[in-house]
């Protein structure tokens, strides 16, 4: 995907394309994750004392992180959306002057809180070894779950471009429910059932190819590492549900722009 080429990116065949590419990376961040235990030390708020922090050991080393890549210009790009809008830095590369593919007020349309809320809650139980705590690990189990939290906002939040892609499209059909603040209309109208069933029947087909030895397909009790019916239930209940949230609200606002 090029932002410097606007027609690319609102072509709905190549988002989908992204959206597909992006499938790979969720999965194996996702088996990286499964090696360790639930750890839920590191999401407790000020379990580890943090001078000048309040919040949790992810959320500081989310963070800190962030302020290094927003230096390195990650948050100029319109497809990456931070936690901490707030702290984040000023670039210490030259900007790049990205055409306007989006409406002004999509870096507004962040739900990254949200994100985190559910990864926490129901991600990690399902995609984790266990209920337990590594003291030894809690480090690299907290790099694991920012890589799951990056890969998770960047996808759902492609929601903007997929928004903006049928609303150019459609503009008049858009227009006239966004008039009405017609949010059941507009869930309906971004809904493709056909596509949604194919994406969770092409995870299944990853979950059960890429968690496994593939020298040993043939054998017998190969395990995968993260269960393929899982990854379907987290795309089902909240991957999906939360792209088209980010799809929604990027959408009510859409005549604010025009
Ligand atoms: O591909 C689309 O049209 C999207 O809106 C994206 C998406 C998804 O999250 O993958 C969301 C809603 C549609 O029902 C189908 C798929």
């Amino acid at each position: 995907m090029d932002f410097l080429k606007p027609d690319t990116v609102l072509d709905l065949a190549n988002i989908r394309d992204a959206l597909v590419r992006m499938e790979d990376t969720i999965i194996f961040n996702f088996i990286e994750r499964s090696q360790y235990f639930q750890n839920s030390s590191v999401y407790e708020i000020n379990k580890y004392p943090i001078p000048n922090f309040d919040g949790s050991f992810l959320d500081w080393t989310l963070c800190e992180l962030e302020k290094v890549h927003s230096q390195v210009r990650r948050y100029e790009s319109p497809d990456e959306v931070p936690f901490f809008p707030d702290e984040i830095l000023p670039p210490l590369l030259p900007s790049i002057n990205y055409p306007k593919i989006l409406a002004s007020y999509s870096s507004d349309v962040n739900i990254n809180e949200l994100i985190k809320k559910n990864y926490i809650e129901n991600i990690v139980p399902l995609i984790s070894a266990g209920n337990g705590e590594q003291p030894e690990n809690l480090g690299s189990c907290t790099t694991c779950d920012i890589d799951n939290l990056q890969a998770l906002s960047r996808r759902i939040h492609f929601g903007k471009f997929v928004a903006e892609a049928k609303f150019q499209n459609e503009r008049a059909k858009y227009t006239k429910l966004i008039q009405d603040k017609d949010i059941e209309g507009i869930e309906e109208a971004i809904t493709n059932s056909a596509v949604e069933e194919k994406i969770l029947q092409r995870l299944i087909a990853k979950g059960e190819v890429y968690g496994i030895d593939p020298t040993l397909k043939f054998t017998q009790n190969v395990q995968s590492k993260v269960s393929p019916e899982y990854l379907a239930k987290i795309y089902k209940d909240w991957v999906i549900p939360l792209t088209k949230k980010v799809e929604v609200d990027y959408l009510l606002r859409r005549l604010e722009d025009d």
